[in-house]
């Protein structure tokens, strides 16, 4: 299977960012990508109380629009996440969805650990204020020309908790998605060691597209969208600029990982849902 990261630049225009959308996921398909993933927010990315006016629900314009790029590259889409309706009318959901190649939803999974962090050189956040936490960890089945895959979803600060990684592989994952707006001030630092801690302890892919580059001058992401293999070894990461970066993911020799050296089955202290 072959796969596509879309790394942008997000702004509050909304239109402008599904352009860009729409050009970089021709691009990925013309380079015979099966699954193309956005980043945190591709659509749009600006201030909280703006988010709430944009919010739609699963069945609204901006997930049609990339239903529609699903349709025209027949690529497996996942828009890494949007803000969506919530019950709670002063938050949003931070949604993340799995398109297929006809359109439609194949997994929705909202985000859970949100990021109230206050970061050292950078801005206080506080992601509590305007979104709600989703409750449940989603795995879901993606069909591609090597076979179907179960892949487990995560979006962005969720990467600092591994304890989620373990349920979506004891669930079966081997393959990680971690769309992200990790910021500039925290990335440089956190962001690569994290992915492939991911990888290496959970012996899955790790698909890994972020925003970069400043916006509406309020805050920095840090790029490095980045795809690690199930040895912790970074199969591709991307320049700083707005682009794809494209891999192939290779499931026999995730397998040979898996069977060299068992951790998966190694387990003694944790869950008890662990695969037995
Ligand atoms: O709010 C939006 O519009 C888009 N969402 C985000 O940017 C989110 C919440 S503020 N960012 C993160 O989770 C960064 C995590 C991070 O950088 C870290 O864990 O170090």
């Amino acid at each position: 299977m072959k796969v596509s990261l879309v790394q942008l630049c997000s702004t509050r225009a909304l239109e402008r960012n599904l352009t860009r959308c729409r050009q970089l996921a021709e691009q990925a398909a013309g380079e015979g990508a099966d699954w193309i993933l956005f980043p945190e927010n591709a659509p749009f990315l600006g201030k909280d109380a703006d988010k709430l006016a944009v919010a739609e629900t699963i069945d609204g314009t901006i997930v049609d629009q990339f239903r529609a790029i699903a349709r025209d590259t027949g690529c497996w889409v996942g828009l890494g996440s949007f803000p969506e309706i919530s019950p709670d009318a002063s938050r949003t959901y931070n949604t993340q969805v799995l398109l297929d190649p006809a359109g439609q939803t194949s997994a929705v999974y909202r985000k859970i650990h949100l990021f109230d962090v206050d970061v050292e050189g950078g801005r206080n956040y506080r992601e509590s204020d305007s979104v709600a936490a989703g409750q449940s960890p989603v795995t879901a089945t993606v069909a591609a020309p090597d076979g179907d895959h179960t892949v487990g979803l995560s979006v962005c600060y969720d990467l600092r908790f591994p304890e989620l990684y373990r349920k979506l592989v004891a669930r079966g994952a081997s393959v990680l998605t971690v769309p992200s707006a990790f910021t500039l001030q925290t990335g440089r630092d956190h962001w690569h060691p994290l992915l492939q801690a991911r990888a290496i302890e959970n012996q899955c892919y790790v698909l890994a597209p972020n925003q970069w580059g400043n916006h509406f001058g309020q805050r920095s992401s840090y790029g490095h969208s980045a795809i690690y293999d199930p040895w912790g070894r970074m199969l591709a990461c991307a320049p700083e600029k707005e682009c794809i970066v494209t891999a192939e993911l290779d499931f026999e020799y995730l397998q040979d990982v898996r069977q060299r050296m068992p951790c998966l089955t190694h387990r003694r202290v944790g869950p008890d849902d662990r695969k037995k």
